[in-house]
């Protein structure tokens, strides 16, 4: 199993200030949650843990070698992005789209397997978009385009998840579904980590938290520590009621 080591990272996060250098592990069993108003640098942080954006300073490690130095085939072959944004570049079937995930495990041009195959039907069920199996993407609903990007991930099998906002568009039966599917994947000894706009969910579902600010500060640590109503209405600039619902936190935005 993989994990990531970021140290003293500081995202590039275009006209703002350093802020405060990001050092932590993510480590294979942890579900970590990234919080953080728009435009604090969610998504520029995990396409830098990605390695698709170059960091002001630091480093990340995926199991202890620096991210640059591995070649594109041997990150994916372990990490899997969740994108927030998607671009479908031709018209592709929802089948043909969730084996994109195996590609990393394939040498150029060629073909996908039984296993592939498998893998991928496996990967749609589990997401609840195996009735769509031949439908053109570009039909799809945005919830279920949603769950086939998900779907997409988990049939490349990554170590380790990078998720930006995986329950957007989903309805509350899919979003607790997503939840517990990334929570199966820690439990499985994989690690995750995850941008979530909604508290409740994150304080419901993760182990770990990444407090972003706009300023480029940041705190961190296990959730029952960060999930301090005064730091969290000091995140999002709003007044917060705190409830007690099922063993977690409830956050509901204030009047
Ligand atoms: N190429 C770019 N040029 C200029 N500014 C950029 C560029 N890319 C990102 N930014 C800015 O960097 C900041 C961080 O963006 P990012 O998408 O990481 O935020 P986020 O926390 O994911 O936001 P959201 O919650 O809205 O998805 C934003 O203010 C954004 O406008």
């Amino acid at each position: 199993m993989s994990r990531l080591d970021i140290r003293e990272l500081v995202v590039d996060v275009p006209g703002r200030a350093d802020g405060r250098a990001l050092t932590l592990c993510v480590e294979p069993g942890q579900v970590w949650g990234v919080l953080g108003p728009n435009g604090a640098g969610k998504t520029t942080l995990l396409h830098t843990l990605a390695g698709l954006r170059t960091p002001r300073r630091g480093e990340v490690l995926l199991d202890g070698r620096p991210l640059a130095t591995l070649g594109r085939r041997r990150v994916a072959q372990r990490l899997g992005l969740v994108f927030q944004e998607r671009h479908d570049g031709f018209p592709a079937t929802v089948r043909e789209t969730a084996l994109i995930g195996r590609h990393p495990w394939l040498s150029p041009w060629q073909m996908e397997g039984g296993e592939d195959l498998r893998l991928a039907e496996a990967a749609l069920a589990r997401l609840d978009v195996d009735h769509l199996a031949d439908r053109l993407v570009s039909t799809l609903s945005g919830g279920e385009r949603q769950r086939l990007t998900i779907a997409t991930v988990l049939t490349q099998a990554p170590h380790l998840w990078l998720a930006d906002e995986p329950t957007n568009h989903l309805d509350l039966h899919h979003q607790t579904e997503v939840m517990a599917l990334l929570a199966g994947e820690a439990a499985a000894g994989r690690a995750v980590m995850m941008c979530l706009h909604d508290l409740n969910l994150a304080a419901r579902w993760c182990d770990h938290l990444l407090l972003l600010y706009p300023d480029g500060e940041a705190c961190w640590g296990p959730a029952d520590t960060m999930l301090e109503p005064a730091a969290l209405e000091r995140l999002y600039g709003q007044r917060l009621a705190t409830a007690w619902v099922d063993g977690a936190p409830v956050f509901v935005p204030a009047r």
